[in-house]
């Protein structure tokens, strides 16, 4: 077997977005995926929260996955857009226990879809319901 073959295949980067209000679990969702961890305590993403986890696909296929949290204050701000731009996956989170937050979620997509109007590639979107058990408590 010769040295290239050997070396494991160069990490190929993808990056996701998560997108939706505040407080709808988005940076809880990404540090349980990044770091496996979760803060009851509440504390708003000023800007912009960025994590890396480094993934074995089948195949062989070393994937960094860079997921860019994204405060849910910053939707209507200047920097937004380019939080998405060259996202290849984007997370629209909603708290299933708080109907605005589903609704709102047309509003983070419509920025999402200017974002990529006339791209070649467009990226692919995930709706998340989040908060799941305490409709138990709710109902
Ligand atoms: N019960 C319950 N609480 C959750 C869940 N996910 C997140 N939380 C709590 O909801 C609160 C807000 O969570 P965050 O992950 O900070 O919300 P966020 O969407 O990142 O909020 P912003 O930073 O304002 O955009 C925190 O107190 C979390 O502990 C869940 O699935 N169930």
């Amino acid at each position: 077997m010769s040295d290239s073959e050997e070396e494991e295949s160069p990490d190929r980067q993808l990056k996701l977005v998560v997108l939706g209000d505040g407080t709808t679990g988005k940076t809880s969702l990404a540090t349980r995926f990044a770091q496996e961890t979760f803060a009851k305590q509440y504390k708003q993403t000023l800007g912009l929260d960025f994590f890396l986890k480094r993934i074995l696909l089948p195949g062989n296929l070393n994937v960094t996955l860079q997921v860019w949290d994204v405060g849910g204050q910053t939707i209507g701000g200047k920097m937004l857009d380019k939080y998405i731009y060259g996202a290849q996956g984007i997370l629209l989170v909603y708290d299933i226990t708080n109907g605005q937050s589903f609704e709102n979620l047309e509003d983070w997509y419509n920025v999402v879809k200017k974002v990529n109007e006339g791209s070649e590639t467009q990226p692919l979107v995930a709706l998340v319901g989040n908060k799941s058990k305490l409709l138990i408590f709710k109902y």
